[in-house]
């Protein structure tokens, strides 16, 4: 069977997925020893004071040298960046990987960076909260979800399998994608409903009559469900809008042909037609709990907080 653990693992970005995974680690046992960067001397000393790590430095290509796994988990405009700090220290035969939310712009901006002497095995777990931070990780965060693989045509698959078991000892199911195709479904499933949560929820906040009155005493669920999702980190989704553009752009024309069908049979009281679509989206949510995968967001008995404000463009 292919080994799990490896050594040394650097972990670049310490925020909601580089925390959990460093908790999963460290409960796992998978690795060694765990060096963590961060390019902030405050979240590094936050990583600190939670014993998220063995060695903390502010330095991504101090971290990498005789890693044999590294796993880089910042907002995927900062891919490139990461990758190029990283290339001269990365040592040989060891393995690159990624948590980006999209995957053919960090391989773009990525791989062009990659000795020949390292496998870069690009990655997404399908895991996530709103949250975000080192404070915000749990280790059971992986537990259940998919997780995509997007090798490259020349990865080596014993280095392929590995990572794949070592997603699967953090609890994850493992598949693998074409990265385009990869960033197409995720356009629909993840980045849309986020984009139409931002806007729904923009929308709602400019009508001056319900802002800090109406829409906080009367929220019904249906709203609050999208606060959530609004309530994301700014820089990592304005990373995945700029560098998923075409997927998502492809997404939100259908989105709004069906929208203005939708309209159509409101305004011609098409009750049949309405009645209609609504029976088949019921349908499309019976599937998905049928398929174990409602577990909207866990929270494993945390004390989830509303998001605090110290998310800043980066
Ligand atoms: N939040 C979520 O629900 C999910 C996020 N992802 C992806 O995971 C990645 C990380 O997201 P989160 O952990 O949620 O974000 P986060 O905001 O909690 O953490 C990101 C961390 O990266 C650090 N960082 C930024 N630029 C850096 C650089 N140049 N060098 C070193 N560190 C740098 C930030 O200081 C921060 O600590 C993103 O690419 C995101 O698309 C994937 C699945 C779910
Ligand atoms: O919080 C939620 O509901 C999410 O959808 C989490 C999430 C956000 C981004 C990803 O790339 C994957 C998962």
């Amino acid at each position: 069977m292919t080994q799990v653990h490896y050594d040394k693992i650097a972990l670049i970005g310490i925020g909601l997925i580089g925390s959990s995974l460093a908790r999963m680690i460290r409960k796992a046992g998978l690795a060694g020893s765990i060096t963590i960067a961060s390019r902030s001397g405050h979240t590094l000393a936050a990583a600190k004071a939670l014993d998220l790590g063995d060695h903390y430095t502010t330095d991504n290509a101090e971290a990498v040298r005789d890693a044999d796994l590294v796993i880089v988990s910042v907002p995927v405009g900062a891919s490139g960046q990461v990758a190029e700090d990283i290339a001269a220290a990365l040592k040989p035969g060891s393995t690159v990987t990624d948590v980006g939310s999209t995957k053919a712009s960090v391989i773009r901006q990525m791989q062009p960076h990659m000795p020949s002497h390292v496998q870069f095995i690009p990655g997404h777990p399908i895991a996530g909260t709103e949250q975000s931070g080192p404070e915000a990780g749990f280790a059971e965060l992986f537990a259940g979800r998919w997780c995509i693989l997007t090798p490259l045509p020349d990865a080596d698959p014993d280095a392929v399998a590995r990572l794949t078991r070592f997603w699967e000892a953090c609890g994850s199911r493992v598949d693998q994608m074409d990265p385009e195709h990869h960033d197409m479904v995720l356009a629909i499933v993840s980045h849309l409903p986020h984009i139409i949560a931002y806007n729904i929820v923009g929308t709602a906040d400019d009508l001056e009559m319900v802002t800090e009155s109406e829409v906080i005493k009367y929220s019904a669920s249906g709203f609050r469900d999208f606060t959530r999702l609004a309530a994301s980190d700014p820089t990592m989704w304005r990373d995945v809008c700029l560098h998923n553009k075409d997927a998502i752009l492809e997404m939100l024309a259908r989105f709004s042909e069906d929208l203005a069908s939708l309209q159509r049979m409101i305004r011609w009281g098409d009750g049949d037609k309405l009645f209609e679509l609504f029976t088949r989206t019921r349908h499309v949510r019976r599937s998905i709990i049928e398929a174990g995968q409602d577990v909207a967001v866990p929270n494993f008995g945390r004390n989830v907080q509303a998001p605090t404000d110290s998310a800043k463009p980066d």
